[in-house]
């Protein structure tokens, strides 16, 4: 047996209680989740960020027409995470003031995560947490489905408020995302005559779109009962449809955060169907996808955030999962594409343009 040495053990002690300190984040994590939660739906970052002046508890509590003393203990909780700031007021009381974190949670916010934080938060997206171990242990098993006894496009079908919750979600996600690609390889777009937003949701990728290539013609395609509600905008033809039977023909098919939510054979199927489509504009044509890939040796943030989405990919689709390159490279050569390029562009997801 290996003698313990002075150090070892020292080393050895420093470890367990860094692992005390640690678990309480395992613990009692969902705290801020619920905290955050709360500060949304009470518009607390809305409400702070039309103030002049730092805004005092009873100034915040009388505009809220509640009393302070949980109000204090929740905001006093958020500024402990950097949500929320304090400074003092001109008369020289302290007053709440937004932080860059506090502006990303504004209801109407440019870059607002507020939609997705209600939509994470809602039991919908909880429950199927709950039968997330019952997943590991039978690959047949689907966690959202023990949940919710149908998968999440059923459940959307059948319940318009699921379906504005996520498609809310995914437009947050979207009006952010779009941008960021608009700025970070705005030549991804160059030259296109049309664009067919596979399982577009609301629309909202094509509007950003247009706005900024206005010669683009957009064909927002998704299932019946999404594309039945989604805004008129000129400019976009909304196409209800199934993209494992047919894709509408267009110059180029975008796919944001689609093919994660699908196994292998899946993808390989809507890929073939984005390939179809495009096929009548020859050296042109090309598959637009935005996902993430998760590469293996990127020890950062953003590697982190691609595992958290792989976890919610386990817990709320039946197969869907995030891929690393390989896995990205596997499935567009099956699906018939010669050569593709990714892209990065210090973001969770990077942009892959695949060609037939
Ligand atoms: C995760 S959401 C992504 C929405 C949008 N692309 C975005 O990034 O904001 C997936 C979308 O795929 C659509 N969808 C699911 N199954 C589909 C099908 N068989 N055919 C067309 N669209 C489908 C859903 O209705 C939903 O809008
Ligand atoms: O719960 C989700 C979340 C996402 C998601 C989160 C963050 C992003 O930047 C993109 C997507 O996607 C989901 C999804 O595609 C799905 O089918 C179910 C749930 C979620």
């Amino acid at each position: 047996m290996a003698a313990i040495t002075k150090s070892n053990a020292a080393h050895g002690n420093d470890e367990t209680a860094q692992a005390q300190v640690d678990i309480w984040r395992f613990v009692y994590g969902f705290t801020e989740m619920g905290a955050v939660k709360c500060a949304i739906e009470l518009g607390i970052p809305d409400i702070l960020e039309n103030q002049a002046q730092p805004m005092t508890l009873s100034q915040l509590s009388s505009t809220l027409s509640c009393s302070s003393t949980a109000l204090f203990r929740v905001m006093r909780f958020l500024m402990n995470r950097g949500i929320f700031g304090e400074k003092k007021t001109t008369e020289g009381s302290m007053g709440y003031v937004q932080t860059p974190l506090s502006r990303l949670l504004r209801k109407d916010g440019d870059n607002s995560l507020a939609s997705m934080i209600l939509f994470q938060t809602s039991s919908l997206i909880i429950d199927p947490y709950h039968y997330l171990s019952a997943r590991v242990l039978d690959e047949n098993a689907s966690a959202f489905l023990l949940a919710h006894g149908k998968d999440i496009w059923q459940d959307a079908a059948q319940n318009p408020d699921h379906s504005k919750l996520l498609e809310d979600a995914m437009a947050s996600d979207t009006r952010r995302t779009v941008r960021e690609v608009l700025d970070g390889c705005p030549e991804v777009f160059d030259g296109l005559s049309s664009v067919v937003n596979v399982g577009g949701g609301d629309g909202t990728a094509l509007r950003i779109l247009i706005e900024t290539c206005p010669w683009i013609r957009g064909i927002n395609f998704d299932l019946p009962h999404v594309v039945s509600v989604a805004p008129k905008c000129e400019g976009i033809e909304h196409v209800g449809g199934d993209m494992f039977k047919s894709v509408p023909k267009a110059n180029v098919a975008l796919l944001k955060w689609i093919l994660h939510d699908w196994n292998d054979d899946e993808c390989i199927q809507i890929l073939k169907n984005c390939r179809e489509a495009i096929s009548e504009y020859g050296t042109t044509g090309k598959v637009i996808i935005v996902e993430a890939v998760i590469e293996e040796n990127r020890g950062d943030k953003l590697k982190d955030v691609g595992l958290m989405l792989d976890i919610i990919m386990l817990a709320q689709t039946e197969r869907g999962k995030e891929r690393t390159a390989e896995e990205w490279t596997y499935v567009l050569r099956e699906a018939g594409f010669t050569r593709h390029t990714i892209k990065n562009f210090g973001s969770v997801q990077s942009v892959i343009e695949a060609y037939p």
